[in-house]
């Protein structure tokens, strides 16, 4: 019985399944057996880091602003598939061995994954897996009716209305960050500091999603970001994203690890429920009914979880660390990338700052407690230009993945039963054909029309990916970068530090290598 569900998984399935792609006249490289293009892959990433490492010695020689400049950095980080893009066109097939895989990059395509809605689409069940210990079965990884009843739930949360009434202590606690750069301008030379402000804006990003979603402090969320971000790292190898062979099930020196920290990490959310939970029972009415509260109410309503500790634990469990993981860093790098672009432009920071102080008076904003709201953030129109295109040029997540769980119709294409869909962000940001022959360089203009006028095809600008699965948190995203960024903005300018060396990277999310320095004064 093993030996034919072997064959059936490693032979009979992905025969099946690239059979059905060739027929409508899909290529892509050819696979070896068992391994497929494994070996491709690994050595072109290979080959990638030489490059990257070269270009960075270049950089050293004073060539930093204009390799930023060029945004030239996509190679670096999927190069196989701009490879196989150049061989094969914007859709092809590929294979990691019993996986197999459809990239594809067409706009019109890409409308049709967007009205899929199906529960037959969703994300890769092997991804799951290999992501079990960071994420569980929440709702990022969740398929089917359970990732349908988590949505249900979540979602409301991030509804505009509610976002509304978190305003206060994003800005809140902006303003705590304010205060901190202040005294630390003030105990620097010459009133300039360089400062790693990446590392200040994760804890930022930390603080509002820890106090906005769980109404606890951050000090108690505190060693649960600093233990997921390990975790992050440690399983950012990005082999495992097109599920290359690893040995995850072996107690090896990094698996042990990682799998320490999932308990120690599931420890302190547990920790932190319990708390919640005693502090409810007093009724001390200091938090309204928030995220963790829905997700406890649902735990103890669910009929099926009640069968199990074990199970309602799981449940509570994974949907924390689901949002912590999709919550904090995302905007903190889409901050600390924008403020990088800021610094690169100079004459797009003044604007957006004339803009504030036009639209709110020139006060700087820590003198009024509480003065932000939502008719306030919409008079921003260059700074959400600006937020766009840094979300087109340095879009957080690079990629976006679904597999088909039946044989599915994509316009004319019949997409089987099986396969793994992959869509490049920074190909679809950065495709000519879409956004023109300046699609490289950093130009907010675009998009003084909104997104349906910046480029031919809007639905290929997926920042937040699309569909049924598009990020539930866009609404609080943006605007909790509008108030980090307008708030940094009024109060410092930005220049690059000399330290500064530009080297994105995929660590699950596109990260800054070596930290986002940055020199920062008072204005
Ligand atoms: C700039 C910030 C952010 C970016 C760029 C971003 C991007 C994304 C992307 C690309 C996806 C996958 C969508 C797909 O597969 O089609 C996603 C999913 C998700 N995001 Fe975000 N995100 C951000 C902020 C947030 C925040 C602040 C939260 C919550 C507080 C959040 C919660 C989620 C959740 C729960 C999902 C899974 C949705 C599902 O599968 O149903 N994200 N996000």
């Amino acid at each position: 019985f093993r030996l034919i569900q072997v064959y059936e998984t490693v032979w009979k399935k992905p025969k099946r399944i690239r059979s059905t792609l060739s027929k409508q006249g899909i290529g892509g490289p050819t696979p070896a057996f068992l391994y497929g293009n494994v070996k491709e892959i690994q050595n072109m990433e290979s080959e990638s880091v030489l490059m990257v490492n070269k270009s960075e010695d270049e950089d050293e020689d004073g060539k930093t602003i204009q390799a930023i400049s060029h945004h030239h950095w996509v190679r670096s980080t999927f190069p196989y598939l701009q490879r196989w893009t150049f061989d094969y066109g914007p859709m092809y097939m590929f294979s990691t061995g019993s996986q197999q895989h459809l990239y594809l990059s067409q706009p019109e395509l890409i409308k049709e994954l967007k009205l899929h809605k199906s529960l037959e689409l969703g994300k890769p069940s092997y991804l799951s897996k290999a992501l079990e210990p960071m994420l569980g079965n929440g709702i990022i990884k969740a398929n089917g009716h359970q990732w349908a009843h988590q949505r249900r739930l979540i979602a409301p949360e991030f509804f505009l209305h509610k976002v509304k009434g978190m305003i206060g202590l994003m800005e809140e606690c902006t303003m705590a960050m304010v205060k901190t750069w202040e005294i630390r301008l003030i105990e620097s030379q010459g009133g300039v500091a360089d400062l790693m402000i990446d590392q200040d804006l994760r804890s930022l990003s930390a603080d509002i999603i820890s106090r906005a979603c769980f109404g606890s402090s951050y000090s108690q969320g505190k060693n649960i970001f600093a233990k997921l971000r390990v975790m992050q790292e440690a399983m950012s190898k990005p082999s495992l994203l097109f599920g290359l062979p690893n040995l995850k099930f072996l107690p090896t020196k990094s698996n042990r690890e990682i799998w320490r920290l999932k308990r120690e990490v599931e420890e302190l959310i547990l920790k932190v429920v319990k708390d919640r939970q005693e502090e409810s029972q007093k009724d001390t009415g200091i938090y309204g009914k928030d995220l963790l509260e829905m997700i406890l109410e649902s735990a103890a309503t669910d009929t099926e979880l009640q069968k199990s500790t074990h199970d309602t634990h799981r449940f509570i469990v994974d949907n924390c660390k689901n949002i912590y993981f999709a919550g904090y860093e995302t905007t903190a790098l889409a901050a600390s990338w924008t403020l990088m672009l800021l610094a690169l432009y100079p004459e797009w920071q003044q604007r957006v700052r004339a803009e504030i102080v036009h639209n709110w008076g020139d006060k700087n904003l820590h003198q009024t407690s509480a003065s932000i709201d939502l008719d306030k953030l919409r008079q921003l129109k260059t700074l959400t230009m600006v937020i766009q295109e840094s979300l087109r040029l340095y879009a957080p997540s690079l990629v976006v993945a679904r597999e088909a769980f039946a044989d599915i119709k994509l316009g004319n294409l019949v997409v089987p039963k099986g396969i793994h869909i992959w869509n490049s962000i920074p190909a679809l940001h950065r495709d000519p054909e879409n956004w023109g022959s300046d699609a490289n360089e950093f130009k907010p203009d675009r998009f003084a029309g909104g997104i349906s006028e910046a480029c031919k095809y809007p639905q290929a600008y997926v920042p937040f990916g699309y569909g049924s699965r598009l990020c539930v948190g866009q609404t609080f995203a943006l605007i909790e970068l509008k108030i980090i960024l307008s708030i940094l903005v009024s109060n410092f300018s930005f220049s690059l530090s000399p330290k500064y060396r530009h080297s994105p990277v995929y660590k699950m999310l596109l990260m800054p290598q070596h930290g986002m320095r940055l020199l920062v004064k008072k204005v």
